[in-house]
């Protein structure tokens, strides 16, 4: 099945975890990253679940998931060892409009959750449609060693200097033709020797030959 590829601003929104094992944590670990505001129902957690909830980063309701649980959530992750509770819990969550993930149970899913690599706001993602997360997991380390945090620190100045050049230049097609021309091999090389103010200086100095000011 086709998937559709996007990514969500979870700030603030309301997600819901029902089991607090292994697939829990690692599930829980992104929603926090992402800023959402965590419920977890499970009457145990994992010591580093149990650690976060000690300094009040997720809400625990310590007992079973009971019917009722999940209204008013935007995502809900299923993921306790029993098959029967994640598909109750789904089924509920999914009647009340959350989007749901069962831990052992993709094909009744309605998202998966990838493999990633972030560096700042450069994020780099996997998918392999649930049929193999341990493929996932193999081109993430991949991923990784190929495309280290200096990538994130290309971003942040590149994405500074297309602030700039949305002044610079006249028009969405100008700016277009500049990018896809000034993130060359040259400019990319001085990115990765960590020589920032020579590419910036190489950028700026592109914009000058067809920007306003040429
Ligand atoms: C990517 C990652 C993200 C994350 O969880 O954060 C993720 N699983 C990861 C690891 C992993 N999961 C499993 C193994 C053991 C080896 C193996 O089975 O391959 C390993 C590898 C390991 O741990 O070494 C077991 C497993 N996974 C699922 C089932 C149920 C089933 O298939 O029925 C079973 C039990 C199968 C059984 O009982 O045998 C299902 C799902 N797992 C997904 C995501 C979604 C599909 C993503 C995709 O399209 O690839 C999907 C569909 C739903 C979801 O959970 O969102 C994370 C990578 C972390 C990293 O980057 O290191
Ligand atoms: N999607 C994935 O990435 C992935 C990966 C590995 C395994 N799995 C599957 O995910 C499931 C969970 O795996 P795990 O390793 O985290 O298991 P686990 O045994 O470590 O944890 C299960 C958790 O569920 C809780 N629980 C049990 N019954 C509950 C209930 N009625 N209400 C609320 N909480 C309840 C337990 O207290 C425990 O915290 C298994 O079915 C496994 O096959 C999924």
């Amino acid at each position: 099945m086709e998937l559709y590829p996007i990514n969500l601003k979870l700030t603030g929104r309301r997600c819901g975890v029902i089991g607090g094992g292994t697939v829990a944590e690692r599930k829980v670990m992104g929603l926090l990253t992402a800023g959402a505001e965590t419920s977890v129902f499970s009457p145990v957690l994992t010591p580093r679940l149990s650690g976060l909830q000690e300094t009040g980063r997720l809400a625990w309701i310590p007992r079973t998931y009971q019917a009722g649980d999940l209204h008013n959530f935007f995502l809900v992750f299923c993921a306790t060892n029993d098959p029967e509770i994640n598909r109750q819990a789904a089924a509920e969550a999914q009647a009340a409009g959350a989007l749901v993930t069962i831990a052992d149970a993709p094909d009744l899913s309605d998202f998966y959750v990838p493999a990633h690599v972030a560096h700042g706001d450069l994020l780099l993602t996997i998918s392999t449609g649930g049929g193999s997360p341990a493929l996932s997991r193999r081109l993430r380390e991949e991923l990784a060693a190929t495309y280290g945090p200096e990538y994130g620190h290309y971003l942040t100045l590149l994405a500074k200097l297309r602030t700039e050049m949305k002044d610079r230049l006249a028009t969405a097609k100008d700016r277009e033709k500049f990018w896809r021309e000034t993130i060359d091999q040259e400019t990319l090389d001085l990115l990765k020797q960590g020589k920032f103010s020579e590419a910036e200086e190489r950028i700026r100095n592109a914009a000058c030959c067809i920007g306003p000011e040429s």
